[in-house]
């Protein structure tokens, strides 16, 4: 069994690669574990069975970042599921589960701050360019990044100089490992990939591009469309981990003097209002779901106290989801609410937005505007509740899962066309860019976009 954290850099891979290269790349990951271990017979369940250390599992996917500082496929585990030898009267079969986390990475130091930037806003799924204006998502992520950068460096340079993410998924993936291997299980001689991502609520921005990103690398692999995968696309409506929020909220509440006053304050990350009615992005559905289901679980526990759900961390001069966590903050202030505990809700993992957005900026807006007591529920991170049922769904996803089909167009003659295509659309894109940035008003427009 092993673990190995590495970069963020997570290069194209295919499944037939020798060791040598394979070592290369699990070094590269930021989480990769293997694991094998023995069972009994097809039928019985594999409780009590003894762990052995594997040798590697000849497969590692072809995971590829949207470019250096990574978004989307921001830590990898794999490993080959309890029940890896399926001993069945005169067979020995191997049996590799692979679970792959799909997180939003994040700048590990300051300098990697501008390329995680334009990583983010070269994302078509998080700056939606209407399509004749795709040309441009390159040029445009670039001029965007660069001048959002300083604003985004002094934020990381409060919470200690980089992104917390890489280090937390890691102990997630490796903690997740654990609880897959202490659960019990019967086994097929098959080999399957299980696709977690670790935002509870699905977003065309988050999820979704991820998924979609990965569905096309899988096509144009001839070996891993073959692979059984499932993909869990939300999972904010599962009891253990609505559960898991519920304690979290009731240990906070504790810590205040009255703890039946406290406003239960969701703030939940935003998105632009048009990807919910535009793009039919179910996000703040199931986020006022899972806002009730929590609250829900609270009142059986006899916790009945008022509660509110906004969205934070809202970027550029568009519409986005309503009401604004900073506008309601002062509200509750001036109507006289006097303790407020923040619930972070669409993340599980601290982060900027929690470290330096609410324990910062708004704890001091809300002391402003009259809140006395403050407090913040910590992130769920690797709370083993919480890591037990994201092994529960890992399991409960398995069945379901499926080969992604084919394409029919060749890996290389994708590539060539690829190449040709994005060539033309830089150049015209980069023309276009320039003209339009050395016109003063529009260099004006793009600060107020991006700040
Ligand atoms: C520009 C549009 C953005 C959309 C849409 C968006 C959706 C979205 N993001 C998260 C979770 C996180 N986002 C984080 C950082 C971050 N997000 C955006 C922009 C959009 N996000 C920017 C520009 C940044 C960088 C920080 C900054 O400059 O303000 C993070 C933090 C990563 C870290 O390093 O700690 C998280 C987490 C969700 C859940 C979501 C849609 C539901
Ligand atoms: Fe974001």
């Amino acid at each position: 069994m092993e673990a190995v954290a590495g970069s963020r850099i997570l290069p194209q891979m295919s499944l037939n690669q020798n060791s040598e290269s394979l070592r290369r790349h699990v070094k590269l990951m930021p989480s990769f574990f293997n694991t094998t271990k023995p069972s009994a017979d097809q039928h019985s369940n594999l409780n009590g069975m003894k762990n052995t250390v594997s040798g590697g599992w000849p497969m590692t996917l072809p995971v590829q970042t949207k470019g250096f500082v990574g978004r989307t496929f921001c830590s990898v585990g794999v490993c080959t599921y309890p029940g890896g030898i399926i001993e069945s009267h005169s067979h020995i079969a191997e049996e590799k589960i692979g679970v792959l986390l799909l997180n939003l990475g994040g700048p590990d130091t300051l300098n990697d701050v501008q390329p995680f930037l334009f990583n983010l806003f070269a994302d078509p799924d998080i700056i939606r360019l209407p399509r004749l204006f795709r040309f441009l998502q390159r040029p445009l992520a670039q001029l965007i990044s660069t001048l959002r950068a300083p604003k985004s460096k002094e934020g990381y340079a409060s919470i200690g100089g980089g992104s917390p993410l890489r280090k937390i998924t890691d102990e997630q993936a490796s903690a997740l490992k654990l609880a897959l291997e202490a659960n019990e299980i019967k086994r097929d001689r098959i080999m399957r990939l299980v696709v977690l991502p670790l935002y509870p609520q699905y977003s065309i921005s988050t999820t979704g591009s991820s998924v979609r990103v990965l569905q096309e690398m899988f096509r144009s692999d001839t070996q891993l469309s073959r692979l059984p995968v499932a993909i869990i696309q939300s999972w904010y409506q599962r009891q253990g981990y609505i559960n898991s929020m519920a304690d979290l909220i009731e240990k906070e509440l504790q810590n205040f003097q009255n703890p039946k006053e406290v406003m239960i304050f969701f703030s939940a990350h935003g998105v632009p209002v048009s990807y919910v009615e535009n793009a039919g992005d179910p996000y703040r559905d199931q986020m006022e779901e899972c806002i009730f289901l929590i609250m829900q679980e609270l009142k059986l526990r006899g916790i009945g106290n008022d509660h509110t759900l906004a969205y934070q961390s809202r970027v550029g001069p568009v519409q986005w989801l309503k009401p604004y966590t900073d506008e309601v903050l002062v509200e509750l202030g001036q109507q006289g609410v006097r303790s407020l505990l923040a619930v972070p809700v669409s993340f599980v993992s601290e982060h900027i937005e929690t470290l330096e957005e609410i324990d910062m900026e708004y704890k001091e807006l809300a002391l402003e505007s009259g809140i006395v007591n403050w407090g913040r529920v910590p992130a769920l991170n690797c709370t083993p509740s919480f890591i037990t049922d994201l092994a529960d769904a890992v399991i409960e996803a398995l069945p379901s899962a499926m080969a992604i089909s084919n394409s029919n167009t060749s890996t290389s003659d994708k590539a060539e066309i690829d190449f040709v295509g994005y060539a033309i659309k830089m150049l015209f894109g980069s023309i276009l860019a320039f003209i339009l940035l050395l016109s003063p008003k529009v260099m004006l427009a793009f600060r107020n976009y991006i700040l």
